[in-house]
């Protein structure tokens, strides 16, 4: 395993407004590593700090050891749903062989390695008998899949996935956690911006709980506790701890 990434004094802010303030971590690879905290915690802003898609005030980001713009190739991203125009009229095979396009050379139409890239990443969601059709014409489970289809398609080394689990149905969910943990141990790394506390446990190896800083990270065993949950989420996770029978103290 190696340094996967490594995250120095980030600070990052919107019109003047902080988000988080010299924030440190760093997280190894091969693993499924769960960013989690409550809305506005800066879960989505620290993802997208790490891929290089936002202007930082300060700090350093390396991915694999390298600047993060020398990496993009290794990086796929699965952006928030809501956050996509569905209407574009594009099928799903359109939106899969985009994953090849940082493989593409622009004049090029796609070879017959992308096509059978595009098919096997199709098949890999199950989503390869709805290839003709219209994105924004499936369920939500299924749009979701089709994204990650096209991150498989990219044929990255880390992924990057925003909220995939909002919103969808459970056959979807349990398909996509599935393939999340094979493409892990097939030594790929996933972070997953994710905040239903009651998944966070079974779903991640390692977490990085954040409320407008880091609280906690590493070992999900290590985080997950009742005295890290209470910095996040106030009172709720008190319930939810004494639910689930969770520690009071780390460890
Ligand atoms: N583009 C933007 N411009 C201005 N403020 C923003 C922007 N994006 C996010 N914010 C603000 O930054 C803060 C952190 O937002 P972010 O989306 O990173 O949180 P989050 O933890 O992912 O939240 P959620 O779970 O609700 O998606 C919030 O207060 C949000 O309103």
């Amino acid at each position: 395993m190696q340094t996967i990434v490594e995250v120095n004094n980030l600070s990052v802010s919107y019109d003047g407004e902080k988000v988080f303030e010299n924030i440190s971590f760093s997280m190894v690879s091969k693993q499924i590593i769960g960013i989690i905290g409550p809305n506005g915690a800066g879960k989505s802003t620290l993802m997208k700090a790490i891929m290089g898609l936002l202007e930082v005030d300060q700090g350093k980001i390396k991915v694999m050891d390298q600047p993060v713009i020398k990496m993009r190739k290794k990086i796929a991203y699965v952006p928030q749903r809501n956050n996509i125009d569905l209407d574009f009229p594009v099928t799903v095979e359109d939106v899969v062989m985009m994953g090849r396009y940082p493989h593409m050379t622009w004049w090029k139409m796609p070879s017959g390695k992308d096509r059978k890239i595009v098919e096997e990443a199709l098949q890999q969601v199950e989503m390869l008998e709805y290839r003709h059709r219209q994105i924004g014409q499936l369920s939500g489970g299924q749009q979701q899949r089709v994204f990650l289809a096209r991150a498989l398609a990219q044929e990255a080394e880390i992924l990057f996935l925003d909220e995939p689990f909002a919103a969808i149905d459970v056959i979807s969910e349990n398909m996509i956690m599935n393939l999340l943990k094979k493409l892990r141990d097939n030594g790929k790394t996933i972070f997953v911006v994710h905040h239903d506390l009651s998944k966070a446990e079974s779903y991640f190896d390692s977490l990085i709980l954040m409320k407008n800083k880091i609280i906690a990270y590493g070992k999900r065993e290590e985080v997950f506790c009742i005295d890290n949950l209470c910095k996040a989420y106030d009172d709720m996770a008190a319930v939810f701890c004494s639910q689930k029978n969770l520690k009071a103290v780390n460890g």
